[in-house]
């Protein structure tokens, strides 16, 4: 088959661009590492941002992102370092990174990178934002541990949160980040303006796009056959490519496509994140609970998840009473109605992506991990019919609880890319 070279090749070559790139990975498999890797490694290296150019009509530029304090000038002979907090719907991560540069001529070399985590995210504190930046403080701590304390002053920290604090209404995401800045400022390291932001979804879905074409060697290579990229979080799912066919550019709404230019070369790509659709948003939507803040009493019913069984949850800091329909229905079937019920009208899709090859990550990769559809640490290469039946497996049991809804979220979000009969869908680790 064709299509399975061209995975096993880019599978490869991922893996070995990875150890290039000397990425010290000593926690849990964390693809997203590798994402805001490029995004403090790009912000370190000038030559390369200065070319990055945003659509105008995009009305974004990637090079907004990054702080303009951050530049090569930083480097010297010795270590510079960087921070970075990515503010996830689930937790809060940080990732600081020291970089060395040997000769001026050079770009500076990822030296290592120290992972740190917390849960839940900022948005579980969105009525508590002085309790929520207290999150930050903890992990700033590891940080004043990683880098010494010679280079606190010059080592820049940014955070930048993704769909928890978009779903948020905008007085609550603002008095967050409003707190979480005062954090950063009384912390001993460099605040470069506009530090603690919330990205945006396109931001999100090209920044992860150009990783993992970096990272899979598609962006200097001469053929240029870059892949697609799956992005299932929390509250947002995104989904980015570069089109190749004509249709599709027209087809496609025009907020979808978004160009810009980098490494010479400009890129026109189709690139959307569904806010709400993230695993868990999509799994209150299913559970009609979104939006309903905290109920105390309510009980969410799903036909999802088995008759008699009732439980508790919480999503961005309000805790669910969920369960099955008691002597109503239950199953594949009726589950898969009121999942679409939930995505009805909402998807796009296109239909080139037949052809396509995705690398999928997050919660495709976690709950692939879990159902053993693929090897934890090394990833595998899945079609998106291997997620339909396990769906059904699962759903046939009947008490597999959560499983229920995360394979149910799948197999509706997957067609975001097109239909059942499809391609193949890469899923790794990093
Ligand atoms: O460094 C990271 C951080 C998160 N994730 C994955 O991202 C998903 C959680 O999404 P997140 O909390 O970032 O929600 P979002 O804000 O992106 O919707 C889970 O599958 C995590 O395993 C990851 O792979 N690496
Ligand atoms: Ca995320």
């Amino acid at each position: 088959m064709h299509l399975s070279s061209v995975k096993d090749k880019t599978a490869t070559a991922h893996r070995a661009d990875i150890a290039a790139l000397n990425y010290k990975m000593d926690s849990e498999p964390s693809f997203l590492r590798t994402l805001f890797s490029l995004i403090l490694v790009s912000s370190l290296l000038d030559s390369v941002l200065s070319e990055v150019d945003a659509c105008p009509d995009t009305k974004t530029g990637l090079e907004s992102l990054l702080p303009s304090t951050m530049s090569i000038q930083n480097a010297s002979i010795e270590s510079v370092y960087g921070i970075m907090f990515d503010a996830g719907s689930t937790g809060t991560r940080i990732h600081i990174y020291s970089f060395t540069q040997k000769y001026s001529d050079q770009l500076p070399e990822l030296e290592r990178e120290i992972f740190e985590s917390v849960k839940p995210g900022l948005s579980a504190y969105a009525d508590l934002p002085e309790q929520g930046a207290e999150t930050i403080r903890g992990l700033l701590e590891v940080a004043k541990n990683a880098v010494p304390s010679s280079h606190w002053r010059k080592t820049p920290v940014v955070l930048k949160a993704t769909a928890g604090l978009r779903l948020l209404p905008e007085k609550k995401a603002l008095a967050l980040l409003s707190e979480v800045k005062d954090i950063l400022e009384e912390s001993p390291f460099l605040v470069p303006d506009n530090s603690v932001s919330i990205m945006n979804g396109t931001y999100e879905g090209i920044l992860a796009w150009i990783t993992v074409n970096f990272l899979t060697g598609q962006l200097y290579s001469q053929s240029k056959q870059t892949v697609g990229i799956l992005d299932l979080g929390g509250a947002s799912t995104q989904i980015t490519f570069l089109p190749q066919s004509e249709e599709t550019l027209e087809q496609s709404p025009l907020d979808f496509i978004t160009s810009f230019k980098m490494f010479h070369t400009t890129y026109k790509l189709y690139t959307h994140s569904y806010l709400g659709l993230g695993l868990k948003a999509a799994r209150l939507a299913t559970l009609g609970a979104l939006g309903t803040g905290a109920v105390d009493k309510q009980v969410f019913r799903s036909s999802c998840l088995p008759r008699n069984m009732e439980s508790m949850w919480q999503f961005g800091g309000v805790s669910y009473r969920y369960g099955g329909i008691e002597n109503g229905e239950s199953g594949f079937k009726s589950c898969y109605a009121e999942v679409l019920r939930v995505v009805a009208g909402k998807l796009h899709r296109v239909d080139e992506m037949k052809e396509s090859t995705f690398y999928a990550f997050s919660y495709y990769y976690d709950r692939a991990a879990d159902t053993n559809l693929i090897d934890y640490d090394t990833g595998g290469i899945l079609e998106v019919r291997d997620f339909e039946r396990k769906a059904i497996e699962v759903t046939s049991g009947c008490a597999r609880l959560f499983y229920f809804l995360f394979v149910i979220t799948w197999k509706a979000l997957l067609p975001v890319a097109h239909s059942s009969a499809w391609t193949s869908v890469t899923s790794l680790p990093y």
